[in-house]
C-alpha cells in the first residue's frame, strides 16, 4: 500500500497582448489551490467540464508543469517533479508516435528503453501480453500511421504500460473509442490499479457505465476544487446541499452540469466544511501505508539510447525512402545532364579556365544547397514525439543519432555523384583525385548538414526556418569568392568567409584542381581571353592562391565549422527540451 498526496496546487501562467507600441502581462490562474490523495489500488478519476483545468492538474501533480507550485508527497516523504517522472508514466491527450514504425517496432522500442532487463525475449512476452490485453494483436505489424484513432489511444497506454509504472496519469484515455474499446481501457486502467499500483485519469463525460468503475473521483470547475471523494461520497456530498440527481439518470453528468454556474464558490465553501465533518476521507495519513520504497525508473547508458535511436531512425527512413532519396535523385539527373556541358574542357586549354571555375562554383553549391536543404525538416517533423519521450533518452543520444543518420546517405551520394563526374567529364581522371575531391565535397556536405541541422534544431517550423535561412544562404553565397572578389570586402568583414561552406567548397576545389597545372598553353592568338600561363595565375586571378597547404588549411576548418555548427545544433535542441519541460 502506497499513497500519493498533492497539496496547495496552484498554476498561473503569464498571458502576453501585445498591440502595435505595447505589450501587457496579465496572470492567469488556472489552479486555484487545488489539493488531493490517492492510494494504490485504486482508479481515480479528474473529471470537470471543457477548460476546468483537469489536464493542467493532471500535469502539475506528475511533475510535468513548469508553473506549478505546491507539494508533492509519496507516503511521508515530499518529492520533487523529476521523482515523480521517475516513478510514474504519463499517457497525454494527443497520440503522438514515429508513424512510419510498426506497433511491435514501437513496443520494442519503448521497451528497450523502459525496461531495466536488456532480455529482447522477456520485451517480446511482455509486449505479447500488452497486445493481447488492450486487443492490438491483430495489428502489430500494422504501421502506426494506418492504425484508427482508438487503436492509437490503446497503443500510447501500451507505450507507458511497458515500465511498468507505480503510478499512471492519463490524460482522457478514452476520447475517440466507442463505447465498447472504452470499457476495455477503462477495465484494463481498473486491473492495473488493483495490482497494487495508482492510476489517475482525467475523464470528460464518462457514460455511467465508466462511472462505477472509478474508486475516487475529483470534481473541478473554473481550476478550483469543488469535490474530492469515493463515489459514494460524492452522492451524499450533493444530496446535503439538496441536490438529488434523478433516478436513471448519469451521475458524471448530473455532478458537471451542477459545477456550471454561481454556486461553483458557493459549493467550493461547501465542500471545505463538509469535509472538515468527515475524518475518513481527505487524509493520506489515516490508514496505514507500507514504507515501500519506490525504484526509480531505469536510466540507460548513453550507446544503448544511441542504438536503440539509430535503429528507429533506420526503419524510418526506410519506410520513408522516396522522400528521403527524392532530393539527391533530382540532383543525380541534373549533374549527369550538367556534365555533359563540360564533358571536353582541359586544363591545357586557356579557354577554358573560366569554365572549369564555373563548374567548381556548380558543384560547390549544389552540393552545400541540397545537403543543407535536405536536413531542414529532421526536427521540426519531430519535436513533438521528442517533447513527448524527453524522459527517455538524453537530448545528446538523440541528436547525435540524427547527425549519424545523415552521413551515411551523405557520403553515398557524393561517392555516386564524383563517379558520374569523373566518368563523364575528361578533366577530372585519376584514382587519386577522386578520392580527394570526394572527401572535399563529402566535408563540404557535411558543414551545410550541419548548418541545416543547427537551423533544424534552432526553429520549430519549416516556415521560420525558411525566413531566417534564405537571407544568410545569399551572405554566404556572396563570401565564398564566386559571386565577389573577396580583396574588395571591408578588412572588418573578411573573417565571416570562414563561415561559409560555399567558400571552402569554392577554395578548396579550386586550389585542388589548378594547384598542379604548370602549363595551360599559348597565349598567342585571342586577345579578348585572360592570359595565365599556369594554374597559380588561374587561382591568383580568382583571388584564392594562398600557399601550398590551402587545401589542408580548408579541411581543418570544415571539421571546425561542422563542430561549431553540430553544438549550435544540440543548444537548440537542449532549448527545446527546457522551454518544453513542462
Ligand atoms: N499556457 C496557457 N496559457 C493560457 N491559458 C491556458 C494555458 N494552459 C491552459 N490554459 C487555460 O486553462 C484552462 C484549463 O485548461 P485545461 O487544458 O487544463 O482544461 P481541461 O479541463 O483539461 O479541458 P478539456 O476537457 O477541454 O481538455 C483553459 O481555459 C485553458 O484555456
Amino acid at each position: 500500500m502506497f499513497s500519493f498526496t498533492w497539496q496547495d496546487i496552484n498554476v498561473t501562467v503569464f498571458e502576453k497582448t501585445k498591440t502595435f507600441w505595447k505589450t501587457t502581462t496579465r496572470n492567469k490562474t488556472i489552479l486555484d489551490n487545488v489539493s488531493g490523495s490517492s492510494r494504490s489500488n485504486s482508479l481515480f478519476a479528474i473529471m470537470g467540464s471543457s477548460g476546468s483545468g483537469k489536464t493542467t492538474l493532471l500535469r502539475a501533480i506528475s511533475g510535468r508543469c513548469r508553473q506549478k507550485t505546491g507539494l508533492l508527497q509519496v507516503n511521508d516523504n515530499f518529492i520533487s517533479d523529476d521523482d515523480i517522472r521517475d516513478i510514474s508514466g504519463y499517457v497525454p491527450q494527443q497520440d503522438i508516435f514515429v508513424e512510419h514504425l510498426t506497433v511491435l517496432e514501437h513496443l520494442e522500442f519503448m521497451a528497450a528503453l523502459q525496461r531495466k532487463t536488456r532480455s529482447r525475449k522477456k520485451h517480446q512476452s511482455i509486449i505479447k501480453q500488452l497486445l493481447s490485453e488492450l486487443s492490438l494483436e491483430r495489428q502489430n505489424c500494422t504501421l502506426i500511421k494506418n492504425l484508427s484513432g482508438g487503436e492509437k489511444r490503446r497503443l500510447s497506454l501500451a507505450s507507458e504500460l511497458i515500465s511498468n509504472p507505480f503510478i499512471l496519469f492519463c490524460d482522457e484515455p478514452t476520447t475517440g473509442l466507442d463505447s465498447y474499446n472504452s470499457v476495455v481501457v477503462v477495465e484494463k486502467l481498473q486491473t492495473i490499479a488493483l495490482s497494487g499500483k495508482i492510476v489517475i485519469i482525467t475523464i470528460h463525460q464518462p457514460s455511467s457505465q465508466l462511472f462505477h468503475y472509478f474508486n475516487n473521483i475529483t470534481l473541478l470547475a473554473e481550476g478550483k476544487l469543488v469535490f474530492q471523494g469515493t463515489t459514494e461520497e460524492a452522492k451524499s456530498f450533493f444530496e446535503s446541499m439538496d441536490l438529488f440527481y434523478p433516478e436513471n439518470y448519469n451521475p458524471a453528468d448530473f455532478y458537471i452540469r451542477c459545477l456550471t454556474g454561481e454556486n461553483v464558490q458557493e459549493m467550493c465553501k461547501m465542500f471545505i466544511q463538509w469535509k472538515t465533518s468527515q475524518s475518513t476521507i481527505y487524509c493520506s495519513h489515516c490508514n496505514h501505508v507500507d514504507n515501500i520504497l519506490l525504484d526509480k525508473q531505469n536510466k540507460n547508458n548513453f550507446f544503448h539510447e544511441l542504438k536503440w535511436l539509430m535503429w528507429r531512425n533506420y526503419l524510418s527512413i526506410k519506410r520513408n525512402k522516396w522522400a528521403h532519396l527524392g532530393t539527391y535523385f533530382v540532383v543525380l539527373i541534373e549533374l549527369v545532364m550538367v556534365s555533359f556541358f563540360y564533358s571536353k574542357i582541359s586544363f591545357t586549354d586557356r579557354e577554358s579556365a573560366q569554365n572549369i571555375e564555373g563548374f567548381i562554383a556548380f558543384i560547390g553549391s549544389e552540393f552545400t544547397f541540397t545537403n543543407m536543404y535536405s536536413v531542414i525538416n529532421v526536427f521540426p517533423s519531430e519535436v513533438e514525439v521528442f517533447i513527448r519521450e524527453k524522459t527517455l533518452y538524453s537530448s545528446c543520444a538523440y541528436f547525435i543519432s540524427k547527425i549519424l543518420s545523415v552521413i551515411p546517405l551523405s557520403l553515398l551520394s557524393t561517392m555516386l555523384y564524383m563517379t558520374i563526374l569523373f566518368t563523364i567529364i575528361k578533366f577530372l581522371n585519376g584514382f587519386y583525385l577522386w578520392v580527394q575531391m570526394t572527401y572535399l565535397t563529402f566535408l563540404v556536405s557535411m558543414a551545410a548538414s550541419a548548418l541545416g541541422l543547427a537551423f533544424s534544431a534552432t526553429f520549430s517550423t519549416v516556415d521560420h526556418i525558411d525566413l531566417y535561412l534564405g537571407p544568410l544562404e545569399f551572405l554566404l553565397l556572396l563570401l565564398s569568392g564566386l559571386m565577389v572578389k573577396l580583396d574588395v570586402i571591408p578588412v572588418a568583414l573578411r573573417w565571416l568567409k570562414y563561415l561559409s561552406p560555399f567558400y571552402y567548397a569554392f577554395d578548396s576545389l579550386s586550389n585542388l584542381l589548378w594547384k598542379d597545372v604548370t602549363n595551360i598553353g599559348n597565349c598567342a592568338g585571342n586577345e579578348t581571353i585572360p592570359c595565365y600561363s599556369n594554374g597559380t595565375e588561374v587561382l591568383r586571378n580568382y583571388g584564392i592562391y594562398k600557399s601550398f597547404n590551402t587545401v589542408t588549411y580548408d579541411i581543418l576548418y570544415l571539421h571546425l565549422l561542422a563542430t561549431a555548427l553540430c553544438l549550435i545544433g544540440f543548444g537548440g535542441i537542449v532549448r527545446k527540451k527546457i522551454l518544453y519541460n513542462i
